[in-house]
């Protein structure tokens, strides 16, 4: 039997998002489109911030994207499409050095890609509105900041059945954990 050391805050995570239609099509083209292009993203910003770095290590990193789910709208108070939702996880030993500023400099480069799509801004007092693409980081290793325009961890993400089945899925692939199933302890 194998004991696992679960520790679900390793890496970088990436919720996505979509319940209509953007520039690209259907919720599920948009997420098709979206999948490599942050990937590009993150090595982009992974080598970019490494550049700075005497050693200059090459950027390098595992990419486990899990299924797409289709899901109820969750906490919002206005009628809205089923979304379409899937998590990306990302593992590297050669990330950037974890500061504010680094994680600011991705998530710019993420709501860039969620304007290309045809974001469009939250009208002020509005929450939670249908949307074409959303992109949250979830946490990146055991970094922590607080500010209106970044959190991290996400406040929110525990919550969400839309983030924690794709990210069982995820951890259920890329973990060892054997279910202990010894016939001496079961019930009859
Ligand atoms: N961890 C984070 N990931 C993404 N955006 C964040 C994060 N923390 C704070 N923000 C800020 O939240 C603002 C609103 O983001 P967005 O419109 O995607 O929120 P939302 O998806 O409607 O709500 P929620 O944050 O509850 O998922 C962004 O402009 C961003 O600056
Ligand atoms: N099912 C689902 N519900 C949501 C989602 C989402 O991505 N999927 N995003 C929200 C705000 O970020 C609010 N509610």
């Amino acid at each position: 039997m194998e004991l696992s050391n679960l520790n679900i805050k390793n890496g970088l995570c990436i919720s996505l998002g979509a319940n209509i239609d953007s520039k690209f099509g259907s919720p599920l083209e948009s997420l098709l489109i979206c999948k490599p292009k942050i990937k590009e993203i993150i090595n982009e910003w992974g080598d970019s911030s490494n550049e700075k770095k005497e050693e200059k290590s090459k950027f390098n990193a595992n990419f486990f994207w899990s299924s797409i789910y289709e899901t109820l709208p969750h906490g919002v108070d206005n009628e809205q499409p089923n979304y379409l939702n899937t998590l990306l996880l990302i593992k590297s030993n050669s990330f950037p050095k974890p500061s504010t500023k680094n994680a600011k400099l991705l998530l710019k480069e993420l709501k860039k890609l969620e304007r290309f799509f045809g974001r469009e801004e939250t009208p002020k007092g509005k929450k939670w509105l249908s949307r074409c693409l959303d992109l949250d980081i979830l946490w990146w290793e055991d970094f922590h900041t607080v500010d209106e325009e970044l959190t991290l961890p996400h406040p929110r993400f525990m919550n969400r059945n839309f983030v924690i089945t794709p990210l069982s899925e995820i951890l259920s692939r890329s973990q060892k954990i054997t279910k202990f199933d010894d016939p001496k302890w079961s019930i009859n």
